[in-house]
């Protein structure tokens, strides 16, 4: 049997990084001689694999929108001649760059699974060796044709992850939606669906840097403030309110949001809470603010919500067509 290929786009992140004087720092060549070194990467059961390094490296706190580009552009070139992919790539955006990437390719027809690790692969305890070779073999044998983020033996669905702990191993969690497949002694495929690999063309839409603002409401917050964050540019605003969806019912800052939005400002209202849903009918509170024009979030995490918004701006839509698109479950990011 002719063994699968995957493609590995190393961009960055703790799993190649050494020590430096500032503090851990991506090293050219230094992860792929890592992988060479261990033989697990090469036991039969493995499949092919080609590691691409970006140039620079780069911890993923320092990427930006042009970076989900570059990923996606990469991946598409790349395309034709490999089973699947998988993305080397830090911890601290990883959510981010897996929810845009789920939004920027349409028919995808083959896996892509964003991994990393807490800890550099070659340090003594590293849980980069798990990760990257798990996700290997997951995205040659469990083809779930969709962007996955696969850490700590769990396989999510990139735009449902959250980084949940900093410290921990178990550094993500999808608090709304079951995992896809989960490697425990059995790998075992929960919410993810098995198909075999299409040849349908990849089609990825071009995300380029919107200016989103993101304000947490928190007991106090004044309508000034509110004010602020909604000056030119901003496209759109993402607000974490309270609970399933209230803000105080201050008329100075509702009378600022239906400014705003009157002007074109999408609003969108995520719950600040770690898990659950938007429910702007539940109180008065939440009331208020659908009848001037915010727009619900659903169960959306800040990463889907900030990712789908610079997708459907940089399409050019109109307010009322990205409003409609926000509350429509595109890639699996919401449940209405
Ligand atoms: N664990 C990590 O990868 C964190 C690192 N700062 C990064 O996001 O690139």
């Amino acid at each position: 049997m002719t063994k699968k290929r995957i493609y590995v786009a190393y961009t960055g992140g703790t799993i190649g990084m050494q020590k430096s004087a500032q503090g851990y720092i991506p090293v050219p060549g230094f992860l792929t001689e890592c992988v060479q070194r261990m033989p697990e990467f090469y036991r039969d059961e493995m499949p092919e694999f080609t590691i691409h390094e970006y140039t620079p490296l780069m911890d993923s706190s320092d990427m930006s929108p042009t970076d989900w580009q570059h990923i996606a552009e990469d991946i598409q070139h790349n395309y034709d001649d490999y089973d699947g992919f998988v993305i080397l790539h830090g911890t601290d955006t990883m959510a981010y760059t897996a929810s845009a990437l789920s939004f920027m390719f349409e028919n995808l027809a083959k896996p892509v699974i964003i991994t990393g690790s807490q800890i550099p692969l070659a340090a003594l305890r590293s849980d980069g060796q798990t990760n990257l070779l798990n996700a290997l073999y997951i995205a040659a044998n469990y083809p779930i044709h969709e962007v996955g983020l696969f850490f700590n033996n769990t396989l999510y669905r990139g735009n449902r992850a959250t980084k949940a702990d900093a410290n921990g191993f178990n550094a993500f969690d999808s608090p709304n939606f079951s995992p896809l497949l989960q490697a425990g002694i059995q790998i075992s495929v929960d919410a993810g669906e098995v198909k075999p690999i299409g040849n349908a063309p990849l089609q990825v839409s071009a995300v380029t840097p919107q200016a989103i603002g993101v304000i947490t409401l928190y007991p106090g917050v004044s309508a000034a403030i509110f004010d602020n964050m909604l000056q030119q540019p901003v496209k759109a605003l993402i607000m974490q309110s309270y609970g399933v969806g209230n803000a105080p019912q201050d008329k100075q800052l509702l009378a600022s949001l239906e400014r705003a939005i009157a002007s074109g400002t999408v609003v969108l209202n995520c719950t600040q809470c770690f898990k659950g849903k938007v429910n702007m009918g539940g109180y008065a509170t939440g009331n208020a603010l659908a009848q001037v024009g915010v727009v619900s979030g659903h169960d959306m995490t800040i990463e889907a919500a900030l990712t789908k918004l610079h997708y459907l701006l940089s399409k050019g839509l109109s307010q009322a067509q990205i409003n409609s698109q926000l509350e429509t479950n595109l890639r699996g990011e919401l449940t209405a």
